[in-house]
């Protein structure tokens, strides 16, 4: 029985999860982290990472970019795996993952679901044999309670296509500021919020004349929560390294 700490344990994906976890009997939840430290689930909750004492097997973050830097700094001082699902990451703090992940095992991706990750792998293929035709456009949805924009996995999805490309292309989020015409060696990536949308995500390969889509739809949060769960039974007993969807599909 593996114990989890969920950090964001008092939001929409924590609470998915802890109800997720009572479904199953490989795991159960001792502790939340969430700087509102009310508990409604039957296990302690923390506001800050440094005051939870409680002995774990792994740790699932879907919370913040605020909380990154003081969680890495606990799940490396207590030795504890992590899966870090949270998104709108800078750079730097995805840097501080990778440093990380040389003393603790970290699985680290911006969208736990398994479909999300066989489309990035179609649309590498894709661009490697469209790319230097066609134009390539990300559009991604969800609901109007997200923060960040665009998603952590349209940036994901950008990242894949990008790396099949021969040359590095550039991102451009904002038609608006710019008038002028649409160059060869871009990739734009348009973010729609409304609603409950769960989370789309689409790339459009626009040629001479014709189109190719290819696309996923997440129809609940449950995908995400199941994945995130799967992976953190997957990191007990890893050695250091960084690991993501690509080592348990
Ligand atoms: N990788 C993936 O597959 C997925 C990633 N996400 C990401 O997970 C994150 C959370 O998503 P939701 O649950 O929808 O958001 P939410 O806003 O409902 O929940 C976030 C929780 O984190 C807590 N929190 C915020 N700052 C904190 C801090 N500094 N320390 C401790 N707790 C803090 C909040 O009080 C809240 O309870 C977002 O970044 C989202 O994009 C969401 C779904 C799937
Ligand atoms: O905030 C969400 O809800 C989601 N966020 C992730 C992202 O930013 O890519 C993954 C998923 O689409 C849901």
């Amino acid at each position: 029985m593996k114990r989890i700490i969920i950090s964001g344990c008092n939001g929409k994906m924590g609470k998915k999860i802890s109800s997720c976890i009572r479904e199953r009997n490989d795991c159960t939840v001792v502790a939340g982290i969430d700087k509102n430290p009310e508990s409604f689930d039957g296990f302690p909750v923390f506001a800050a990472p440094a005051e939870c004492p409680v002995q774990a097997d792994v740790l699932i973050d879907f919370s913040h970019p605020s909380a990154l830097a003081s969680l890495l700094a606990y799940c490396v001082d207590k030795k504890l795996p992590a899966v870090i699902a949270t998104t709108g990451l800078s750079n730097e703090q995805i840097e501080q993952i990778k440093e990380c992940s040389k003393q603790v095992p970290l699985f680290f991706s911006f969208n736990m679901s398994l479909g999300v990750n066989l489309l990035a792998q179609l649309a590498k293929k894709a661009a490697a044999v469209l790319g230097d035709q066609f134009d390539i456009e990300i559009i991604e949805k969800h609901h109007n309670q997200k923060i960040d924009a665009p998603s952590g996995t349209a940036l994901m999805l950008a990242d894949a296509v990008s790396s099949v490309l021969k040359e590095e292309p550039q991102y451009v989020y904002d038609r608006h500021a710019v008038r002028k015409k649409r160059s060869k060696n871009e990739i734009g990536i348009h973010a729609v919020r409304g609603g409950t949308i769960v989370g789309e995500h689409e790339i459009l390969f626009a040629g001479h004349d014709e189109m190719l889509t290819l696309s996923h739809t997440a129809m609940s949060k449950e995908i995400f929560a199941t994945g995130s769960i799967n992976a953190a039974i997957f990191l007990c007993g890893k050695s250091a390294g960084l690991y993501d969807m690509g080592d348990i599909v």
